[in-house]
């Protein structure tokens, strides 16, 4: 069955060449080295992301616990947003794997304010007080949301003057630039390290892209092999890789009018409250009336084909991709008015 699948840009299957692509790769043993369309890969990431190099990783949140464990020492506190992907959905790995403390602050719907940042920074020698490792960003943000280039330049000259590296959780990082209208080094120039997620609206079957120094990537190389990372022939995932960053990167608006379209349609769906400030990339939060049966509104979706996830935090998700076209959104928007209407 054909689903429409709006549950999240994670569920997105590979383009017909990413499986051609994926047929021919050329492959070899990547713990040597030796696989072409990996190196092919990292190459590629690394130039369009602004950094001296680049690992192919097999998840967002391997690529941001690499980032953790390799730049920080056991016992360093970690500076990241209370709703930041690192703290809401990574199991408190960083805990786990690296040890260390993570330092929340309340964001501003996913923006951290500069002065904010500031003002956790651990300064000075003293006994009882840790090192701050590391800052953490997200940009675009969970919620949908980007952060603006003038946030992020603030924040990199704090980080500087203290000498603490930032961290980019980029999972959408190229959305976050479509949305900004600029080139994806205009963000990633304000961070050391950043994560980013072919396998998301980028759309590759598998696997995400850690970018920064030559030196850092080095030494995440041998962490992701002491995790158990270390690919063999992944030329064969890494192949798809390629198609997104060469080509899905290139549509990502298409997804975003898809998400406004829509927004819209649901916004004159009496008593559903969508903000449509929140809408800037493919995602769309919205609010249900009170008194809506939320098993019977699943329940309609799913008999129409249709996959979503339940409301958060009393609102409910929906996100667009390549397989989403208007006619899907259409569809949908109709079962959702016609059990709102009772
Ligand atoms: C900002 C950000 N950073 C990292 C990740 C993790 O990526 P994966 O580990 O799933 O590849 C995600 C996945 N986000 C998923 C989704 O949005 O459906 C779920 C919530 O994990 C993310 O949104």
């Amino acid at each position: 069955m054909q689903w429409i699948d709006l549950r999240s840009d994670t569920v997105t299957q590979p383009t017909p060449a990413m499986r051609q692509a994926m047929a021919t790769a050329e492959v070899g043993d990547d713990v040597y080295q030796d696989d072409p369309t990996v190196i092919q890969l990292e190459r590629l990431a690394a130039e369009m992301l602004g950094k001296e190099d680049a690992l192919f990783v097999p998840t967002g949140v391997f690529g941001n616990q690499l980032a953790v464990f390799t730049h920080c020492r056991r016992g360093d506190e970690v500076i990241a947003g209370d709703d930041s992907h690192l703290v809401w959905h990574e199991n408190g790995a960083a805990a786990v794997i690296s040890g260390v403390q993570l330092r929340t602050i309340a964001s501003k719907q996913g923006l951290l304010e500069p002065s904010e940042i500031e003002s956790r920074i651990r300064v000075g020698e003293d006994i009882h007080i840790p090192r701050t490792g590391l800052i953490c960003l997200e940009n675009a943000h969970g919620n949908g949301r980007v952060i603006p280039l003038a946030t992020m330049e603030a924040t990199a000259a704090i980080a500087q003057k203290h000498g603490v590296p930032i961290h980019l959780d980029g999972a959408r990082v190229f959305n976050a630039a479509t949305y900004l209208g600029c080139d994806v080094k205009e963000i990633t120039q304000h961070v050391d390290t950043v994560m980013c997620c072919l396998s998301k609206g980028l759309a590759a079957p598998v696997g995400s892209i850690l970018a920064g120094p030559a030196a850092f990537i080095k030494r995440a190389r041998y962490n992701r092999k002491l995790l158990g990372g270390g690919w063999r022939q992944a030329g064969v995932i890494a192949a798809p890789g390629i198609l997104a960053l060469t080509e899905m990167t290139q549509r990502l608006d298409v997804d975003h009018d898809n998400a406004r379209y829509l927004a819209e349609r649901l916004a004159e769906v009496p008593g559903i409250n969508v903000d449509m400030d929140d809408v800037h990339i493919n995602m769309v939060w919205f609010a249900l009336p009170d008194g809506v049966d939320m098993p019977q509104l699943m329940d309609a979706l799913e008999a129409a084909g249709i996959r979503a996830n339940g409301a958060y935090g009393g609102k409910m998700r929906l996100v667009t991709h390549w397989q989403i076209d208007r006619d899907a959104l259409d569809r949908t928007v109709s079962v959702i008015r016609n059990v709102v209407a009772g």
